[in-house]
């Protein structure tokens, strides 16, 4: 028998452990076959539970998705939301959201809400949207794009919204304090800076995949 004291925590099984807990929907297993077909990374699985928990918890009415990739992470948060509740997802690459369209239509979640899903350029399509309209906001776009996207996000969610950005880490670089890219140095400055806005937000980096940054608007 081991004593507390010398137990000592291995983080790669906690982590393995972690990644095959969750039982995937159908749905979403189909929606990850496609993402491999068209060469996109969707969210793992602990990370879309971790997005329905989310959507659920804090009863969003309406959310926006910037990435819809081939749908993973958008029937996560079509799972944790209320019936009637609205989601506009969107994606610059319209064979991606076909498939994403072919999946929600297919998914009994997808049918008990209504889902917008618009092909554009994040940065032509956001400035359309209504600020402080969103309850919650999932980011999950290309580095290049995710600075715009989640400074845009944060005017489009109301008070009291919920912020999320996926790989806040840039692959795990930004926590290498050698790792001096554009992209990695953009990503280390955007969290710091919103960290720093703390009469405006509570915020926390979550162990998730690839980082998931959580940004709650006061
Ligand atoms: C990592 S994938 C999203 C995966 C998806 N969230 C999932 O879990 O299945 C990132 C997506 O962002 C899209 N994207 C990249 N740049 C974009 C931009 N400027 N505007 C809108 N979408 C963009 C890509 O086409 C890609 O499908």
């Amino acid at each position: 028998m081991f004593s507390k004291d010398e137990i000592r925590p291995d983080r790669n099984s906690i982590w393995a452990f972690i990644e095959e807990f969750p039982e995937e929907s159908s749905d979403i297993t189909d929606a990850r076959k496609a993402a491999r077909e068209l060469g996109v990374q969707p969210v793992s699985a602990h990370t879309a539970d971790l997005l329905r928990v989310l959507a659920a918890s804090t009863h969003a009415q309406n959310i926006l998705e910037v990435g819809t990739g081939t749908g993973v992470s958008t029937l996560a948060l079509l799972q944790g939301m209320e019936p009637g509740s609205a989601m506009t997802t969107l994606d610059i690459d319209n064979s991606r959201l076909q498939r994403a369209r072919l999946a929600i239509q297919n998914s009994s979640h997808g049918r008990k809400h209504r889902v917008r899903t618009i092909c554009g350029d994040a940065a032509e399509v956001l400035p359309r949207l209504s600020q402080g309209s969103y309850d919650l906001a999932f980011v999950d776009t290309s580095v290049e794009s995710a600075e715009y996207s989640v400074l845009s996000c944060l005017s489009l969610i109301k008070s009291g919204g919920l912020l999320i950005m996926h790989n806040a880490l840039n692959q795990g670089l930004v926590a290498q304090p050698t790792a001096r890219d554009p992209q990695t140095v953009v990503h280390r400055r955007l969290l710091q800076e919103i960290q720093e806005c703390t009469h405006d937000v509570f915020v926390s980096l979550v162990h998730s995949n690839l980082g998931l940054y959580l940004v709650y608007k006061r």
